[in-house]
């Protein structure tokens, strides 16, 4: 991400079926994936009668990769920049089955299947722990977006039974084009078990509202995101990052089998907002194109920043990678291409934080008032009192009827009575 560019990584589900790729993690340039299309599949198939397709990613994760190493090379270095205060995003891509939600979220069965949230929210406490210079501060909330609308996973005020139950979410934008998500709760986490159970709770309204009829898992996105305060004990400047992990919903497109000549990059997506996904993604990728259609839909609404904007991407495109899914995953890798041509610009999110400010100098007043009040050998409040006043009335007006011009006012170091002494004056 130092270049600004997004990174794109490709990993293979494992199967028992036969495969038509090879993995090169080698290369200077990164890593590269080909596919040799069997002849009998060429024809009518990827249409244009290439028998070769090879895509570059900075690295491809095989079949038999561990979770572990999947979280050490891609999520920990987006984590460690949202420590820092950039903005974060990794979303899985692929077709339906290939292993999003694995990915993101992870397998129920194994401990070491947990995925890249779970991991990364440990990591992240982890972090906390070791580093006592500051105070960290964690609100998670969790996205559902199936046909344009969204819903709040966190809610917990009711048991959903099905995804219309789950509190809407709407999108609003103010004047200065920044997006807000009206009815999305933010949940405070102060440990990771805290942030593990918001986790659950979202994972569990996620499968509940989901019938045969609304497939959710395959037709949704999910996004689950950790807001991030850091700042250090006394100081009014406060550091804001989010973190965006996203299982997008499954990339399929019409056909699936013989596209009869015609050209694959054609076939419709199922999804109509990875089809918006993909024009936000085309209109970065070119060069001098001013307008990015950004509203067409609700994800990309909701990804602007992520996609060529104040965000370290990072793209996982997951391939099922046997002959009968050669067309999904050469259309998945044209994908992943396109975004490795866009380029983020991610800046500090450094602010100061006005009741902040307000109160360190109010505690600032405080300790200079106590100190003047150990010189002086007297307290005092911001006002004179009744008598001070008095007293002060009689002094200007002996110092006015006095003749002798040697005669001074003697008020000693207060500010308060030499102003009013002026005032005052200035009346009289
Ligand atoms: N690396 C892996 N090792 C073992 N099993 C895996 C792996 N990746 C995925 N699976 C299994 O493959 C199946 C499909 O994976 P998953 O549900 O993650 O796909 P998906 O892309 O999220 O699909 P959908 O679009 O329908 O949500 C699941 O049963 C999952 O447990």
């Amino acid at each position: 991400h130092v270049d600004g560019y997004l990174y794109s990584y490709c990993k293979i589900l494992p199967t028992l079926y036969r495969m038509v790729y090879s993995v090169d993690n080698e290369e200077q340039t990164g890593a590269s994936l080909e596919f040799v299309v069997p002849r009998d599949l060429a024809d009518g198939f990827v249409n244009n009668k290439r028998e070769c397709y090879k895509f570059r990613f900075q690295k491809v994760f095989d079949q038999a990769t561990k979770q572990e190493e999947i979280f050490e090379h891609i999520a920990k270095p987006v984590a460690d920049s949202v420590l820092a205060g950039y903005n974060g995003t990794i979303f899985a891509y692929g077709q339906t089955g290939s292993g999003k939600t694995f990915t993101i979220t992870g397998g129920a069965q194994r401990y070491n299947d947990r995925g890249i949230v779970p991991r990364t929210l440990s990591y992240l406490y982890e972090r906390f722990s070791q580093d006592s210079n500051m105070v960290y501060t964690t609100n998670i909330s969790y996205l559902e977006i199936y046909n344009e609308v969204g819903y709040d996973l966190l809610d917990s005020r009711h048991e959903a039974s099905r995804l219309e139950d789950l509190p809407k979410v709407m999108i609003m934008e103010d004047p200065d084009q920044n997006i807000h998500l009206r009815n999305l709760s933010m949940q405070q986490s102060a440990n990771e078990e805290e942030a593990l159970n918001l986790l659950f709770l979202g994972d569990t309204n996620r499968m509940i509202a989901e019938t045969p009829m609304n497939q959710a898992s395959t037709r949704s996105h999910c996004i689950f995101t950790v807001h991030l305060c850091r700042r250090e004990p006394g100081s009014a400047t406060v550091r804001r990052s989010k973190l965006h992990l996203v299982d997008l919903a499954g990339s399929d497109r019409v056909s699936k089998t013989g596209l009869n000549g015609q050209l694959l990059t054609e076939a419709k997506y199922i999804n109509l907002s990875l089809h918006y996904l993909e024009q936000v993604i085309i209109a970065l990728s070119e060069k001098n194109r001013s307008h990015i259609p950004y509203r067409n839909s609700t994800l990309t609404s909701v990804l602007r920043d992520s996609l060529g904007g104040n965000c370290m991407t990072t793209m996982i495109a997951t391939l099922a990678v046997d002959r009968r899914n050669l067309d999904e995953s050469i259309s998945t890798c044209r994908f992943a291409q396109r975004v490795a041509l866009i380029k983020n610009e991610a800046i500090l999110n450094e602010e100061l934080d006005p009741a902040l400010l307000i109160a360190r100098l109010k505690r600032e007043v405080l300790s200079l008032k106590e100190e003047l009040a150990m010189v002086t050998g007297e307290q005092r409040d911001d006002q004179l009192t009744v008598e001070e006043i008095q007293k002060l009335e009689k002094q200007v007006k002996a110092f006015l009827d006095d003749t002798d011009p040697d005669f001074t006012l003697s008020l000693g170091p207060d500010m308060r009575k030499i102003q009013y002494c002026f005032s005052l004056l200035k009346v009289m």
